[in-house]
């Protein structure tokens, strides 16, 4: 065979590849219009080559961004080098819905794309190769490790009866914003709660009742917190609050609001009702608490006072 033969071979070969492959190929020219269009874009977006032909890019795919795509089309042209994009910074090019009903949830194909100059023998970039590849098992899978990690962290910070953080994590809170409050030397206050007479509701209407009473001193922190305290479950039925850019002054009107609250909510345990109350300590930041036990130490000080001096009460901690 002559060399042209071969060449016709070749490009045959190339293009029966380009047809047949499951990787998505346009073939732009410089004003944006379609002049190639393979079998994966056929059946991805059900149009046919011959609909597409010389047809503006940004009409045949309105959901792309233009200004974002000519921007990465001008620095192929102008540099003459392949970019690539991935799902992670585009979830996809061009949407084509996602035909992986069984290995993915996906709605939409997650695609990884890269935009490569095409040079004529003058070595000028005439068009540019849009070529699209399909990532949507790679995604998917990997976002559901992402979410199960995130739940995994979530689980281990969490206090599963109360839904609060736990002491480990409530104590790296505490840690944080002892210096972050020194370092900006801003007020931080610290509320320390612990329930009245729990013993006695334990042993009175059980243990499942007691539970339940944990469960909704939990809801309520979550419901009357701001979103940047932090509260926990610092024991058994022993709760700490962290709160930032806060006075004493200013904690003790968050103390006193849920104290009220507890006060004038009812438990039910089966057919029993019955009321409980809680006492509650502040402490806020000062120069003489060199470690976060020190900070804790006093708003468990300031606590007991409350319970001393006949609970359902709050108290702030003084420096003698
Ligand atoms: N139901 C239940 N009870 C718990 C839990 N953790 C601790 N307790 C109980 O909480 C009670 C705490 O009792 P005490 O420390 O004597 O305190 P108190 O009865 O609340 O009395 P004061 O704090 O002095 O008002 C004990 O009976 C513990 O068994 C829990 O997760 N669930």
């Amino acid at each position: 065979m002559t060399d042209a033969s071969n060449d016709i071979v070749d490009f045959h070969w190339m293009l029966e590849i380009l047809q047949t492959i499951d990787i998505g190929l346009i073939v732009i020219d410089n004003e944006y219009n379609i002049t190639t269009w393979n079998a994966f874009m056929e059946n991805h977006s059900g149009r046919a080559a011959s609909s597409v032909k010389n047809q503006p890019l940004f009409e045949v795919f309105p959901e792309l961004p233009e200004a974002w795509f000519r921007q990465k089309a001008d620095t192929v042209r102008l540099l003459s080098i392949r970019t690539f994009t991935t799902w992670e910074q585009r979830p996809y090019l061009v949407r084509f819905r996602n035909y992986h009903p069984i290995t993915s949830t996906a709605e939409f194909m997650y695609q990884n794309s890269m935009l490569y100059p095409i040079v004529d023998t003058k070595n000028q970039v005439t068009h540019i190769a849009v070529v699209i590849f399909d990532v949507t098992d790679i995604a998917t899978s990997k976002l559901a490790l992402q979410e199960a990690n995130g739940e995994l962290e979530r689980l281990t910070r969490t206090d599963g009866l109360s839904q609060l953080f736990n002491r480990s994590y409530l104590e790296e809170s505490i840690h944080r914003e002892l210096q972050r409050s020194r370092r900006h030397n801003h007020p931080a206050s610290l509320i320390m709660l612990d329930v009245d007479f729990f013993k006695h509701v334990n042993d009175t209407y059980g243990h499942v009742a007691g539970d339940d009473v944990i469960r909704f001193i939990g809801r309520q922190l979550r419901l009357n917190l701001r979103e940047t305290d932090t509260a926990g479950r610092y024991g058994g039925e022993e709760f700490a609050v962290v709160l930032p850019e806060t006075s004493a002054n200013d904690a003790k009107v968050f103390a006193e609001r849920l104290r009220l609250i507890m006060e004038d909510s009812t438990m039910k345990h089966e057919d029993t009702e019955f009321k409980i109350t809680i006492s509650l300590g502040i402490a806020e930041l000062t120069d003489t608490m060199s470690t976060e036990q020190d900070w804790i130490s006093s708003a468990d000080h300031a606590l007991y006072e409350s319970k001393h001096n006949g609970r359902n009460q709050t108290t702030i901690f003084k420096t003698k």
